[in-house]
């Protein structure tokens, strides 16, 4: 079943087009990739996608629900959420305040509510935070639940993120370079843990990542840009020996 579509998505910033006649399927459960060389408009896609930019041409359909041009709130509270290239946590906050906060999209008490801390609220809260440690159970972050955000391995600090990306209970996630920055180790571990909170959580996954061994490893699908342009779509092996694809990479072509 299809839950995300772009069709003919395009992002012009004056007369640059960073990207160009976009169209993507996601269907629910898979892992797609976007991969590229830097300035190939993959930030862009994303952002698109999860309404910071509304596309100068085209359309993005959520399961067959128009969202071109909703607000990034909107668009979260649908199901869509995202991490970002560069770790944005509340540094200073514990773990598990980190995964509150995100947990506050879905609260329904009003601010008198919060600070008079009527029942209602009291109940809400109650909950959340009952939610918040089953999360931090199932992402393994429990035992480190009232550290400073900033006091945790690098590593951690990423699954922390990406859990108060789940905090909103989206049906997609999208992953911004999750691996960036990380030695070997770490992005083994990284690569089962997202293939661990996709089964987990049935979700649909849409991350970008140069780490070619994450890539090729947990996708189901690769998508390719390049200066905007998307010059392949296929399987992992289909995208390995891709002619084009090779020649983005190398800045030459094979044979020349
Ligand atoms: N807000 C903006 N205004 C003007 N140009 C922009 C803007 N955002 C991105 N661009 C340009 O669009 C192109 C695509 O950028 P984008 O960040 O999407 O690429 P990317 O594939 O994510 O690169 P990287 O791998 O380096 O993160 C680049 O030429 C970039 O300079």
């Amino acid at each position: 079943m299809e839950v995300l579509r772009t069709e003919h998505a395009t992002m012009q910033f004056g007369g640059l087009t960073a990207v160009n006649d976009f169209n993507l399927c996601l269907n629910q459960g898979e892992i797609v990739a976007l991969i590229g060389p830097n300035g190939a408009g993959k930030t862009t896609a994303f952002n698109m996608i999860t309404g910071v930019y509304k596309p100068t041409q085209g359309a993005i359909f959520f399961k067959d629900e128009n969202i071109t041009g909703m607000r990034p709130d909107q668009i979260t509270k649908l199901g869509i959420a995202r991490t970002f290239q560069n770790i944005r946590l509340f540094k200073d906050l514990s773990v598990m305040d980190n995964v509150l906060i995100a947990n506050h999209l879905h609260v329904r008490s009003n601010f008198l509510e919060a600070v008079f801390r009527f029942p209602r609220y009291r109940r809400e809260e109650k909950e959340m935070r009952k939610k918040s440690i089953a999360l931090l159970e199932k992402t393994g972050l429990v035992s480190v639940q009232n550290e400073k955000a900033s006091s945790l391995p690098y590593g951690m600090q990423r699954k922390l993120e990406i859990a108060r990306a789940l905090a909103t209970d989206p049906e997609i996630l999208l992953l911004d370079e999750p691996a960036a920055g990380m030695n070997p180790r770490e992005t083994e571990d990284l690569t089962h843990f997202i293939r661990g909170i996709q089964k987990e959580f049935g979700l649909t996954i849409f991350m970008i990542e140069h780490h070619m061994e994450v890539v090729m490893g947990i996708s189901d699908r690769i998508y390719v840009l390049d200066y905007g342009v998307t010059i392949a779509e296929g399987t992992p092996s289909e995208i390995q020996n891709n002619r084009k694809v090779i020649e983005a990479y190398l800045g030459v072509a094979e044979n020349a």
